[in-house]
């Protein structure tokens, strides 16, 4: 008989093991690390995999049950979970938060998923492609702490998606552009390689890129209701108010949440600045350093407008975002006086527009 020592080498992959059940939820190092023995058994881990209007759905090793609203959690979360009362379970730390501003004028801030590994931006390869709604998604990613994939659904409609590819290649140097048709057997195979055991992904983007479509691929099931299924629905119910994790054949959660679909951007400053790195390093050279980029001399964001080696469009989008930002980070009242101090903004640079033109 010959023995197979190669697992015995250097660099040779682990044998491999039975993934627990909690591994199987998406447990790892990150989150071990933050608690004791002695804390495991007393207040097992346990993760969020639905919400309700009546509460939070668990699950852990031997645990599911339905808590009631209480832990400021929300889908994806990890508690250690206090049985007694589980109103009281503590949330671990979080790999990532996906939050929003809640609707309504408060300044209330909305969890929307928490432990997400890649956020999939979805746009189709269509009418619905729109750099400025791209470079919103992408900067929300970053700024949960989330790796994100540009997904161009309906490449099967166009002659060519090279053309969008492209446009969305110039939105971040930092993350990969994958064309595909949602339909069928491509995304899986397309979407492998952050599709990993153990790994969360969520899909973001606007009503009727794929996003249903897609899930729907991954999980290998038509568990979620597309929109032209919706369409035939008798009842005409198109809104769910499901937010769920579901798992792909391969052990892959993905999330499935209505939560995510237009989002407005809040206190996410860090991730704008990742997105527009070309202009913070251009602004980064400006003689001033609280410079506006508007009038002041020696400003690096200005000459690159001059040199064509800025775009005055993402300029003017990055303003767009950054004054979205600062509107929603700030309170009721500040927000009014932004307002009224944007209202100003805007009806100066029309005027300097016009006097331009003149
Ligand atoms: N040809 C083609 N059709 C697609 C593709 N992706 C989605 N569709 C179709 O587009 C429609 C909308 O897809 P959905 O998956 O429901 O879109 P969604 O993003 O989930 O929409 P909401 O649930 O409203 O947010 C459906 O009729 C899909 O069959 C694609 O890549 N190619
Ligand atoms: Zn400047």
């Amino acid at each position: 008989m010959v023995r197979d020592y190669s697992a015995f080498l250097p660099g040779a992959a682990p044998a491999r093991r039975e993934r627990t059940v909690l591994e199987r939820l998406g447990w790892g190092p990150a989150f071990a690390r933050q608690i004791d023995v002695d804390a495991l058994t007393e207040t097992p881990p346990v993760r969020v995999v639905a919400v309700h209007r009546s509460g939070l759905q668990v699950a852990g090793d031997g645990i599911d049950e339905a808590i009631p609203p209480g832990p400021e959690a929300t889908v994806g979360d990890w508690l250690l979970f206090d049985r007694v009362r589980p109103r009281s379970s503590r949330v671990l730390e979080r790999k990532s938060l996906i939050k929003r501003r809640a609707p309504g004028t408060g300044r209330d801030v909305q969890l929307i998923a928490a432990n997400i590994d890649t956020v999939f931006v979805v746009t189709s390869c269509n009418q619905d492609f729109n750099v400025a709604r791209l470079e919103r998604y992408v900067a929300l990613a970053f700024d949960a702490g989330i790796e994100p994939v540009i997904v161009l659904t309906k490449a099967d409609l166009t002659e060519d998606p090279a053309p969008y590819v492209e446009e969305a290649r110039k939105v971040s140097d930092r993350m990969p552009v994958v064309p595909l048709d949602a339909r069928g057997e491509e995304p899986p195979e397309a979407l492998a390689e952050w599709c990993k055991p153990g790994w969360t992904v969520a899909f973001l983007g606007s009503s009727g890129v794929g996003k249903s479509t897609l899930t729907n691929a991954l999980l290998g099931t038509q568990a979620i209701a597309t929109q032209g299924i919706r369409e035939d629905d008798a009842r005409g119910q198109h809104t769910t108010t499901r937010r769920e994790l579901h798992a792909t054949p391969g052990g892959c959660l993905v999330l499935d949440t209505p939560g995510m679909r237009e989002l407005q951007l809040t206190d996410a400053a860090t991730g704008i600045a990742d997105v527009f790195e070309d202009i913070a390093a251009l602004a980064a050279r400006c003689r001033f350093a609280d410079c506006r980029h508007e009038t002041e001399p020696d400003c690096a964001i200005l000459a690159a407008i001059e040199d064509d080696s800025l775009d005055p469009a993402r300029l003017a989008r990055w303003r767009k975002l950054q004054a979205e930002d600062a509107f929603n980070s700030a309170s009721l009242a500040e927000r009014r006086e932004k307002d009224r101090a944007f209202g100003k903004l805007v009806r100066g640079a029309m005027k300097a527009k016009l006097d331009r033109k003149r």
